[in-house]
């Protein structure tokens, strides 16, 4: 969907995206992850062209940008900002029409789309569109910025730091939901985060970058099983262990799980396959009794499975081996 080859950035003497070949698959989530100045803003800017290219080329579906304006190209994008971004002497329903008056949509189209965008995004727009955004949180102006960016449904949305204003508990909850906004799910995405944890929840894959060159691309698990370099392991040294558990799915456990036992069967907590090990973990651990198992959902190959929070760390020690391998 995105194609970036060998794209350089320069301003004046400082290299600031040196060399970066990549590909964003289409419906994908990837992250540019790194430490504050390794050029991760500037690579999602060259993409539509808030900054443009020193050397190298990008397609955005199979076209060139160089090959199109900067504002036709803007549009086919959703763009979305820490802290929003919005204009603060306009309205939420002014905000969010902006990019909409620019295609020339009418206004009952306009009202009809932010109506849906809005209730997509659980901001219900009696209460809101009539706000200015200083009358808003910071959780429901990141929403807003969304809903500006997902107005005009562009295939693919870039994202800068969408929750860096917001508290941390804000920020884990409203990371939670963007997770599970359907609208989002198949567009491809962008994000640029500095936040380890952040990228891994959201990340399909992650791009980690350092002094304008990509260090690892890969996806959550290779990067944390099978980090390219020293500089990826050191970046990701302190949250190692959290991040294993958060990028392993419990149906990767399943030969190393007992069979649940059909008296034990009603009680426990069932999960699906695809849940994170780290979620599984926290919900057993948060019911306080040491001894609860969970079950793990039968497939058309394996019975259910049963697994206390003992069985689950035992398992991710037998497994992890071999993705190391
Ligand atoms: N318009 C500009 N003019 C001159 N230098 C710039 C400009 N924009 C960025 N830079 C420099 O380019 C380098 C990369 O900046 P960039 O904003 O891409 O980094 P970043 O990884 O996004 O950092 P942060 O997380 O702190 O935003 C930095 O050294 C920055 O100072």
């Amino acid at each position: 969907m995105i194609r970036l080859r060998n794209v350089t950035k320069r301003f004046g003497g400082l290299l600031a995206v040196d060399d970066v070949t990549l590909d964003v698959k289409e419906g994908e989530t990837l992250v540019l992850l790194g430490t504050s100045g390794c050029g991760k803003t500037t690579t999602l800017k060259l993409i539509n062209r808030l900054e443009e290219l020193t050397a190298g080329t990008i397609e955005v579906a199979g076209t060139n940008i160089q090959q199109q304006k900067p504002e036709d190209l803007r549009r086919k994008m959703g763009y979305v900002i820490q802290g929003a971004g919005l204009f603060p002497h306009y309205t939420v329903q002014e905000n969010i029409a902006v990019v909409p008056r620019l295609l020339h949509w009418s206004k009952e189209k306009i009202d009809k789309r932010t109506h849906e965008v809005l209730e997509l995004l659980r901001i219900s727009p009696q209460q809101y569109l009539s706000k200015y955004p200083h009358e808003l949180s910071g959780g429901q102006q990141q929403r807003v910025g969304l809903a500006r960016a997902l107005i005009s449904d562009p295939p693919v949305i870039l994202m800068d730091e969408p929750f860096g204003a917001l508290d941390p508990i804000t920020r884990i909850s409203i990371r939670r939901e963007f997770k599970n906004i359907e609208a989002l799910r198949h567009k491809t995405k962008v994000l640029v985060t500095h936040d380890v944890l952040e990228a891994f929840e959201l990340g399909d894959r992650i791009c980690l970058m350092d002094n304008g060159k990509i260090q690892q691309l890969g996806t959550t698990q290779e990067l944390v099983f099978r980090p390219a370099n020293e500089f990826v392991m050191r970046f990701l040294q302190d949250h190692l262990f959290q991040l294993q558990l958060q990028v392993l799915q419990l149906h990767q456990l399943r030969p190393y799980l007992p069979a649940v036992s059909p008296a034990n069967a009603t009680d426990a907590i069932v999960f699906p396959e695809s849940e994170s090990v780290l979620e599984a973990i926290q919900i057993l651990t948060a019911t306080g009794a040491p001894q609860q198992s969970l079950t793990l959902e039968a497939n058309t190959e394996t019975p259910p499975q049963a697994a206390t929070v003992a069985d689950l760390m035992a398992a991710v020690e037998q497994l992890t081996p071999s993705l190391r391998a």
